[in-house]
């Protein structure tokens, strides 16, 4: 059984969808990439799946059950780390990390072994007393990344996680996540980073204007596109340049 699962998922914000007819899915250890240009609805896609925005047609599933089904099962099933942070202004760090330890049931012994190792891989041990207001963009990002992988659920969402991140982050993020699909665990990742995407994701999905164009590993979308030497880069630009060709046309 998939751990997430998208049947032909129709949405948006108004009557006019956005996303048309969107299906995918993502089996145990899987990392999956959703790609796609500025506008093209991964986050669209995103908030669906979180449970935030309902499909106008179409089915999500998050191991078989559907929001609508069992939201508490469902969310449960997940952690999300938004594209920007949210943060809570009057909490400390260690609150912060407290408050999601309670809200997933995270026993005191299990909490403290877990946030100890987080602290250490992003390196934010001496900050457990900080506001939200003394953070840097970056650390800000690691507080929510840190949040997400205290609960150890079987699927993350992550919403373009390398843009404020220093490398060393960017080092920690993903080995985190090398760690726990290896465990497991699935993620699905959007970003605009094409050469970690293709390095680190076992699949990419290939988002325009709202509907899939392409799917699969590196060697199925190269076979896909007829370029068997191609980078990601190569074939993002051939299919936003295909797809540009089809409207003159
Ligand atoms: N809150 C909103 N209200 C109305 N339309 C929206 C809203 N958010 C996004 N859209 C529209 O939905 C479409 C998809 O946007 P979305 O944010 O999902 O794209 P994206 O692929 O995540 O882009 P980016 O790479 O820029 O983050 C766009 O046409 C956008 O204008």
């Amino acid at each position: 059984m998939a751990i997430l699962d998208l049947k032909d998922v129709t949405g948006g914000y108004s009557r006019k969808p956005v996303l048309h007819e969107v299906s995918f899915n993502i089996q145990k250890g899987e990392l999956v990439g959703l790609i796609g240009l500025n506008g093209a609805g991964k986050s669209t896609t995103i908030k669906h799946i979180i449970g935030l925005m309902n499909p106008q047609g179409g089915a999500i599933e998050i191991n078989g059950v559907t929001f609508d089904e069992d939201a508490e099962k469902y969310r449960k099933s997940f952690s999300y780390i938004p594209e920007t942070p949210i943060l809570y202004e009057e909490l400390t760090l260690r609150e912060h990390l407290e408050l999601t330890a309670m809200a997933y049931g995270i026993p005191q012994d299990v909490f403290e072994a877990r946030s100890a190792a987080l602290l250490k891989e992003f390196r934010m041990e001496k900050r457990l007393k900080w506001y939200p207001s003394h953070f840097s963009k970056g650390m800000r990002q690691k507080v929510m990344i840190m949040c997400a992988f205290l609960a150890e659920p079987a699927l993350y969402i992550i919403d373009e996680p390398f843009v404020g991140l220093d490398p060393l982050g960017i080092r920690s993020l993903l080995a985190q996540l090398t760690q726990r699909t290896e465990n497991g665990a699935s993620v699905l990742m959007s970003t605009h980073v094409l050469s970690t995407a293709e390095k680190h994701c076992d699949r990419i999905i290939l988002l325009h204007e709202g509907s899939v164009r392409a799917h699969g590993t590196m060697d199925d979308l190269r076979k896909a596109f007829g370029r068997p030497e191609a980078s990601l880069d190569d074939l993002y630009i051939a299919m936003t340049e295909e797809a540009d060709y089809e409207q003159l046309t």
